[in-house]
């Protein structure tokens, strides 16, 4: 599996000291607040792990799962819900949480869908920013740091549902996927 990775972008550490620096942030942002925290499945789930117990201020968290990718490095354009959340959304909070935004075709569909339930506000926060792909016009509230253009795996992102287990986030070989 390691063999299959051209560089290490972030270690474990600096990942650590991304995700304390958010959820203080975000602690601070949602002190009068009704939080919940939409985890935008499979790629959040490490992400979201950390970043709920970074956060001090009391918070509900739901799940919902998307994808867009399939097996590929690319995006289809076709965002899939998988599965939807369980929380009716009025009087909520919401922050969706998602590991990473690149085309933006997942948040913006994801931002669509939840913002016509009727929640009382809706934030996005993101891990990782790659701003050079982007297709639709979107930014994130929350950005823990921006990425080059290059398929990035580990921290619960994949390609064809592997290295979601790496620890650290590095760049893939470009072999690895017949790039
Ligand atoms: O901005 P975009 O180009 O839409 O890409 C970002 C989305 O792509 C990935 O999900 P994927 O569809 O691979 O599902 P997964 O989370 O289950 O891996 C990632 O987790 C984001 O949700
Ligand atoms: N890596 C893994 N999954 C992704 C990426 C990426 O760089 N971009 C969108 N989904
Ligand atoms: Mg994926």
């Amino acid at each position: 599996m390691l063999n299959d990775i051209k560089e290490v972008l972030f270690s474990e550490e600096y990942l650590a000291n991304i995700v304390q620096r958010m959820g203080k942030q975000i602690s601070e942002d949602y002190k009068d607040k009704n939080l919940l925290m939409v985890s935008v499945l499979k790629g959040s789930v490490v992400f979201m792990a950390d970043l709920m117990r970074a956060i001090s201020v009391p918070c509900r968290v739901d799940f919902m799962s998307v994808s867009s990718y399939g097996s590929g490095v690319k995006t289809s354009g076709v965002v899939k819900i998988v599965k939807d959340l369980d929380i009716p959304l009025a009087g909520y909070d919401l922050l969706v949480v998602e590991d990473i935004l690149d085309s933006g075709m997942t948040l913006s569909y994801i931002l669509e869908l939840l913002q016509s339930r009727g929640p009382r506000s809706i934030r996005l926060c993101t891990l990782f920013d790659k701003p050079e792909r982007r297709t639709v016009d979107i930014t994130a509230d929350y950005v823990g740091t921006t990425v080059p253009d290059a398929f990035i795996v580990g921290y619960g992102l994949d390609y064809d549902e592997k290295y979601r287990n790496l620890p650290f986030v590095g760049i893939l070989k470009p072999e690895v996927y017949g790039g």
